[in-house]
Protein backbone atom coordinates (compact mmCIF):
# COMPACT_ATOMS: atom_id res chain seq x y z
CA UNK A 1 0.00 0.00 0.00
CA UNK A 2 1.30 3.26 -0.98
CA UNK A 3 0.70 6.77 1.20
CA UNK A 4 0.64 8.79 -2.02
CA UNK A 5 -3.12 9.04 -1.47
CA UNK A 6 -3.23 9.41 2.24
CA UNK A 7 -4.41 13.39 1.92
CA UNK A 8 -7.64 12.02 -0.35
CA UNK A 9 -8.60 9.40 2.02
CA UNK A 10 -8.51 12.31 4.39
CA UNK A 11 -10.23 14.31 2.69
CA UNK A 12 -12.90 12.12 1.97
CA UNK A 13 -13.30 11.45 5.49
CA UNK A 14 -13.24 15.12 6.78
CA UNK A 15 -15.90 15.80 3.69
CA UNK A 16 -18.48 13.64 4.84
CA UNK A 17 -20.67 15.78 7.10
CA UNK A 18 -22.05 12.53 8.88
CA UNK A 19 -18.98 11.53 10.30
CA UNK A 20 -18.91 13.83 13.47
CA UNK A 21 -19.93 10.78 15.83
CA UNK A 22 -16.03 9.48 14.72
CA UNK A 23 -14.50 12.66 14.96
CA UNK A 24 -15.39 13.69 18.46
CA UNK A 25 -14.86 10.15 19.26
CA UNK A 26 -11.21 10.82 18.21
CA UNK A 27 -11.11 14.27 19.31
CA UNK A 28 -12.03 13.36 23.12
CA UNK A 29 -9.80 10.19 22.45
CA UNK A 30 -12.39 7.78 22.99
CA UNK A 31 -10.92 6.67 19.84
CA UNK A 32 -7.06 6.33 19.02
CA UNK A 33 -5.92 7.58 15.69
CA UNK A 34 -2.71 6.33 14.86
CA UNK A 35 -0.28 7.70 12.24
CA UNK A 36 -0.49 5.61 9.05
CA UNK A 37 2.91 5.94 8.02
CA UNK A 38 3.73 3.86 11.28
CA UNK A 39 2.47 0.84 9.60
CA UNK A 40 4.59 -1.37 6.84
CA UNK A 41 5.03 -5.01 5.85
CA UNK A 42 1.21 -4.98 4.67
CA UNK A 43 -0.35 -7.99 3.18
CA UNK A 44 -4.12 -8.68 2.22
CA UNK A 45 -5.41 -11.37 3.84
CA UNK A 46 -9.37 -11.14 3.63
CA UNK A 47 -11.88 -9.25 1.92
CA UNK A 48 -15.34 -8.28 3.19
CA UNK A 49 -18.30 -6.70 2.40
CA UNK A 50 -17.08 -3.10 3.43
CA UNK A 51 -13.65 -3.46 1.92
CA UNK A 52 -9.88 -5.68 2.33
CA UNK A 53 -8.51 -6.63 5.59
CA UNK A 54 -4.75 -6.36 5.56
CA UNK A 55 -2.17 -7.23 8.48
CA UNK A 56 0.75 -5.22 8.74
CA UNK A 57 3.34 -4.41 11.57
CA UNK A 58 3.18 -1.12 13.59
CA UNK A 59 6.21 0.56 14.38
CA UNK A 60 9.52 -1.93 14.68
CA UNK A 61 7.48 -4.19 16.39
CA UNK A 62 7.27 -7.97 14.97
CA UNK A 63 3.53 -8.58 15.88
CA UNK A 64 0.70 -8.50 13.26
CA UNK A 65 -2.31 -6.14 13.44
CA UNK A 66 -5.35 -6.77 11.01
CA UNK A 67 -6.14 -3.38 9.77
CA UNK A 68 -9.81 -3.19 7.88
CA UNK A 69 -10.22 -1.01 4.96
CA UNK A 70 -13.19 0.41 3.90
CA UNK A 71 -13.97 1.22 0.12
CA UNK A 72 -16.28 3.70 0.07
CA UNK A 73 -16.61 6.55 2.66
CA UNK A 74 -20.31 7.01 2.69
CA UNK A 75 -23.50 7.04 5.11
CA UNK A 76 -23.88 3.51 5.05
CA UNK A 77 -20.34 2.89 5.63
CA UNK A 78 -20.65 5.40 8.77
CA UNK A 79 -23.24 3.17 10.14
CA UNK A 80 -21.47 0.40 10.37
CA UNK A 81 -18.30 1.83 11.72
CA UNK A 82 -20.13 3.12 14.16
CA UNK A 83 -22.37 0.08 15.30
CA UNK A 84 -18.52 -2.23 15.50
CA UNK A 85 -17.59 0.57 17.43
CA UNK A 86 -20.32 0.22 19.99
CA UNK A 87 -20.42 -3.30 20.18
CA UNK A 88 -16.72 -3.31 20.35
CA UNK A 89 -17.31 -1.14 23.22
CA UNK A 90 -19.72 -3.35 25.25
CA UNK A 91 -17.87 -6.74 24.48
CA UNK A 92 -13.57 -5.69 24.33
CA UNK A 93 -13.08 -7.27 27.94
CA UNK A 94 -13.59 -11.00 26.32
CA UNK A 95 -10.67 -12.79 25.19
CA UNK A 96 -12.66 -14.67 22.25
CA UNK A 97 -13.65 -11.03 20.72
CA UNK A 98 -11.22 -9.17 18.32
CA UNK A 99 -10.03 -6.35 20.13
CA UNK A 100 -10.48 -2.84 18.73
CA UNK A 101 -7.31 -0.77 18.48
CA UNK A 102 -8.11 2.62 16.79
CA UNK A 103 -8.59 3.83 13.66
CA UNK A 104 -5.84 5.28 10.53
CA UNK A 105 -6.29 6.91 7.77
CA UNK A 106 -4.01 6.54 4.50
CA UNK A 107 -3.40 4.78 1.19
CA UNK A 108 -6.93 6.09 0.43
CA UNK A 109 -8.40 3.94 2.80
CA UNK A 110 -9.94 4.89 6.52
CA UNK A 111 -9.17 1.83 8.24
CA UNK A 112 -9.81 0.65 11.41
CA UNK A 113 -7.18 -1.39 14.10
CA UNK A 114 -8.03 -4.65 15.61
CA UNK A 115 -5.56 -7.93 17.15
CA UNK A 116 -5.25 -10.25 14.46
CA UNK A 117 -6.73 -13.55 14.83
CA UNK A 118 -4.09 -16.24 13.05
N1 LIG B 1 -8.79 -9.49 13.15
C1 LIG B 1 -8.65 -10.30 12.10
N2 LIG B 1 -7.64 -11.19 12.08
C2 LIG B 1 -7.46 -12.01 11.02
N3 LIG B 1 -8.23 -12.04 9.93
C3 LIG B 1 -9.25 -11.18 9.89
C4 LIG B 1 -9.52 -10.26 10.96
N4 LIG B 1 -10.60 -9.52 10.64
C5 LIG B 1 -11.01 -9.96 9.43
N5 LIG B 1 -10.20 -10.96 8.97
C6 LIG B 1 -10.32 -11.68 7.69
O1 LIG B 1 -10.92 -10.83 6.73
C7 LIG B 1 -12.19 -11.38 6.29
C8 LIG B 1 -13.18 -10.25 6.13
O2 LIG B 1 -13.47 -9.71 7.39
P1 LIG B 1 -14.55 -8.57 7.61
O3 LIG B 1 -14.71 -8.38 9.06
O4 LIG B 1 -14.22 -7.40 6.75
O5 LIG B 1 -15.84 -9.13 6.92
P2 LIG B 1 -16.90 -10.20 7.39
O6 LIG B 1 -17.18 -10.04 8.84
O7 LIG B 1 -16.38 -11.54 6.94
O8 LIG B 1 -18.12 -9.78 6.53
P3 LIG B 1 -18.93 -8.39 6.55
O9 LIG B 1 -18.03 -7.35 5.94
O10 LIG B 1 -20.09 -8.68 5.69
O11 LIG B 1 -19.26 -8.08 7.99
C9 LIG B 1 -12.57 -12.40 7.34
O12 LIG B 1 -13.37 -13.40 6.82
C10 LIG B 1 -11.20 -12.91 7.81
O13 LIG B 1 -10.71 -13.88 6.90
Amino acid sequence: MSNNTESNALVKFTENSNNEWIEEAIVKDYIKCYEFNYFSNFQEIGFGGFGKVFRANWKSSHNYLALKSFFSFNNTTIKEIIKEFKIQREVDFHDNIIHFCGVTIGAAYFLTIHNLLI
